[in-house]
């Protein structure tokens, strides 16, 4: 690792290694434009793992794919923003360029193992393919480092599982091989979409520590969307809350736990975590992304939505008091508005039910 270790100290001190800015991104449809990410903002710094949390429609996916332009652009259009991985706008590269980002500086994993294995292809091939697209490795040396992945991502017998084909494998297998792939590239930040969703419960943890483990083992950054937060309380840094395209509140995983500010927030995070309890249903829906309302985006559905919330647009991401890192766009915790009312309110809910 000693070559990465170079490349990364490279990194000029207080850049983070991605940073997202006013990301905004529009779908064609038969109804006219959907604002599905409305200038989202977030950063994530070397080494630590940043979860996206909101409900399904909420615009996780939409924005994680968009960092590796991975949407389909029509129908898809970036209307505005940046995301900078090293100070580097990557959606202002080349199709050609972006493709050498994606095999080398970022992986991403989804949800179904099914889907980003080739079932043509044994698994040592695919993942010795990986290694050899960015590295000039002889076959030999790349067989080496194949087997030393399914090692590390906990492949028994590696040796002979390298010439099975993914149907031979699990499913929680199947996608610690995805992984394998991943890490294959050496990338700087892994980009993980409900990565355990398809998996049984047993093997969703096991998935987990996986990545908790190679995170530490190859010094990488996770971006993690997930719907339980369980895993958000045990493997996050920093959490960013998205509602209908909009960051909602942002902090480390210890503020936004012990208080979360921003009303949306305080009922999603309504439940004791523990892994495997899914984020709670709340009442209501999404507003209608082809057409929101003004103001807060939540505020039809907040308890505490004053007449101020229903007008002009979403409020920025004030400081939250007695935080260091934690910000919510809500109006309560602005210059006007007094935070403790918030809190009271949350007590009180817990205490009901
Ligand atoms: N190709 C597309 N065409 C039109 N609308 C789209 C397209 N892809 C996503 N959307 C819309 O963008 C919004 C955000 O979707 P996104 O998939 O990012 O949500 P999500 O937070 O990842 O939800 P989930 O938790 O269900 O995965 C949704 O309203 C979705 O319908
Ligand atoms: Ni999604």
């Amino acid at each position: 690792m000693g070559q990465r270790h170079e490349q990364r100290t490279e990194r000029q001190q207080g850049t983070p290694l991605l940073s997202v800015r006013d990301l905004t991104v529009e779908f064609d449809t038969d109804r006219g434009p959907l604002r599905a990410v409305d200038g989202v903002e977030f950063d994530v710094e070397q080494g630590e793992t940043v979860c996206l949390v909101g409900e399904s429609g909420s615009g996780k996916t939409v924005t994680a794919e968009t960092i590796t332009k991975l949407i389909r652009m029509p129908p898809g259009r970036v209307v505005r923003g940046v995301a900078e991985l090293d100070g580097r706008d990557l959606l202002s590269l080349s199709e050609r360029e972006l493709r050498r980002v994606r095999g080398n500086r970022i992986a991403h994993v989804f949800q179904d193992p099914q889907h980003a294995l080739n079932h043509c292809f044994t698994v040592g091939w695919q993942i010795r393919e990986a290694i050899q697209v960015h590295e000039d490795v002889s076959d030999a040396a790349a067989r080496e480092r194949t087997l030393t992945l399914l090692d590390q991502v906990g492949i028994p017998d590696a040796t002979t599982r390298y010439d099975d084909y993914p149907h031979e494998f699990s499913g929680g297998m199947k996608q610690r091989i995805v992984v394998a792939m991943a890490l294959a590239a050496n990338p700087d930040l892994l980009i993980a979409d409900e990565p355990t969703t398809a998996l049984d419960v047993t093997i969703q943890a096991q998935v987990l520590d996986l990545l908790e483990a190679v995170q530490a083992e190859y010094d990488m950054s996770i971006l993690l969307i997930t719907h339980d937060l369980g895993v958000v309380a045990e493997l996050a840094d920093r959490v960013v809350v998205l509602y209908a395209g909009k960051v909602m509140e942002r902090g480390s995983v210890y503020e936004v736990f012990d208080a979360p500010a921003h009303p949306y927030t305080q009922v999603l995070f309504d439940c004791l975590p523990g892994r495997g309890r899914p984020l709670r249903s709340i009442g209501g829906r999404l507003p209608d992304l082809h057409d929101p309302p003004p103001g807060c985006r939540f505020a039809a559905r907040c308890d505490y939505a004053r007449d101020e919330c229903h007008t002009g647009d979403q409020p920025p991401l004030y400081d939250v008091e007695e935080t260091q890192t934690q910000t919510a766009s809500c109006v309560y915790h602005g210059p006007s508005g007094d935070p403790a009312v918030l809190r009271d309110g949350h007590s009180a809910g817990e205490s009901d039910g």
